[in-house]
C-alpha cells in the first residue's frame, strides 16, 4: 500500500512511542505526524527526547512500544534489510556535524549515495556537481571535509542528503554549530530545495529563528509531545 500523492494521509506517523536507553526514559507516549512536503520543526529542552524521536521516525532505532508508519508500512516491524533500503532510497539524514566521510572529497561524498544506488561513477559525479552548485559549494568540490567551514560542510551534507531525491529529510540540529549568517544560508538552501522538490523535512532545532522556517512546530517535554501548532 502506498499513499504517494495523497496529502490527506500522513506520510509518516508515530503513535505512543516509548523508548528507554538504559535507565533513562527518552520517550514516553510520543505521537507525531509528518505530511508529504511538510516542514515540521521539533523543539524542546535538552534531553527532552528530540533525537530519539527522530531516530525512531527514521528507522534508525526501534521503539520499545508504539508504532511508526511510513507510507502504509510499519517501520517498527520491518526487517533490517528493508529498513536500510528505505533509509538509502527514501530518507535523507543530516546531523549537526561530523557526517561527511573525511577521506573523500566533497564531490565524492555527494556522489556516494548515487554510486550505492547503482549509478556509474561518471553520472554520479556529474549529478553530485549539480547539487554542489545548487547549494553554492561547487568551488569546494575537490576539498576534503576538514578543509571546509562549518556552513560549507552542512551545505555539502544537505546536498548528499537530497541527491537521491528522498521523500523525507531528517535534520538533527543542522545549524547547531553555525553562526547566524551561515545558519540562515543553510536553512534557505534546505527549505528552498525541499519546497521545490516536495520533500518533507523533520527538523530538530533549539533555535526559534530556525523553527520559524517550518510550516508547523511540535514541542517535546520529558519524552512526550507537549504542544502542536503553526510556527510563528
Ligand atoms: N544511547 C543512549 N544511551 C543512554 N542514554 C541516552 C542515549 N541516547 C539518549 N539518551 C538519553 O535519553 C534522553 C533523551 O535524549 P535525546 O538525545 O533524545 O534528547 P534531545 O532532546 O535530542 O537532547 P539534546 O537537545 O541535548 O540533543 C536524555 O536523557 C539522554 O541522556
Amino acid at each position: 500500500m502506498s499513499n504517494q500523492g495523497d496529502t490527506s494521509v500522513p506520510l509518516l506517523a508515530a503513535r505512543d512511542l516509548a523508548k528507554t536507553h538504559g535507565r533513562t526514559r527518552a520517550l514516553s507516549g510520543a505521537s507525531a505526524e509528518l505530511r508529504a512536503g511538510e516542514i515540521l520543526a521539533v523543539t524542546g529542552t535538552s534531553g527532552s527526547g528530540k533525537s530519539t524521536l527522530l531516530h525512531c521516525l527514521a528507522g534508525i532505532v526501534r521503539p520499545d512500544e508504539g508504532t511508526v508508519t511510513y507510507a502504509g508500512e510499519r517501520l517498527d516491524e520491518l526487517p533490517e534489510k528493508r529498513l536500510s533500503e528505505l533509509r538509502r532510497t527514501e530518507f535523507g539524514v543530516v546531523f549537526q556535524f561530523g557526517q561527511l566521510i573525511p577521506e573523500l572529497t566533497a564531490l565524492d561524498n555527494v556522489a556516494l549515495p548515487l554510486l550505492l544506488a547503482g549509478a556509474s561513477r561518471t553520472d554520479a559525479r556529474a549529478t553530485a556537481g549539480e547539487w554542489l552548485e545548487r547549494f553554492g559549494v561547487r568551488g569546494q568540490g575537490e576539498s576534503r571535509p576538514g578543509e571546509l567551514s562549518g556552513g560549507q560542510s552542512q551545505r555539502v551534507a544537505l546536498a548528499r542528503a537530497l541527491v537521491t531525491g528522498p521523500r523525507i529529510v531528517f535534520a538533527d540540529e543542522p545549524t547547531g554549530a553555525l553562526d547566524s549568517l551561515a545558519s540562515e544560508q543553510v536553512m534557505t538552501a534546505l527549505v528552498g530545495t525541499a519546497r521545490e522538490s516536495g520533500t518533507a523535512v523533520l527538523l530538530i532545532t533549539h533555535d526559534a529563528q530556525v523553527a520559524a522556517y517550518a510550516d508547523r512546530e511540535i514541542r517535546l517535554t520529558d519524552g512526550t509531545v507537549a504542544t502542536a501548532g503553526v510556527a510563528a
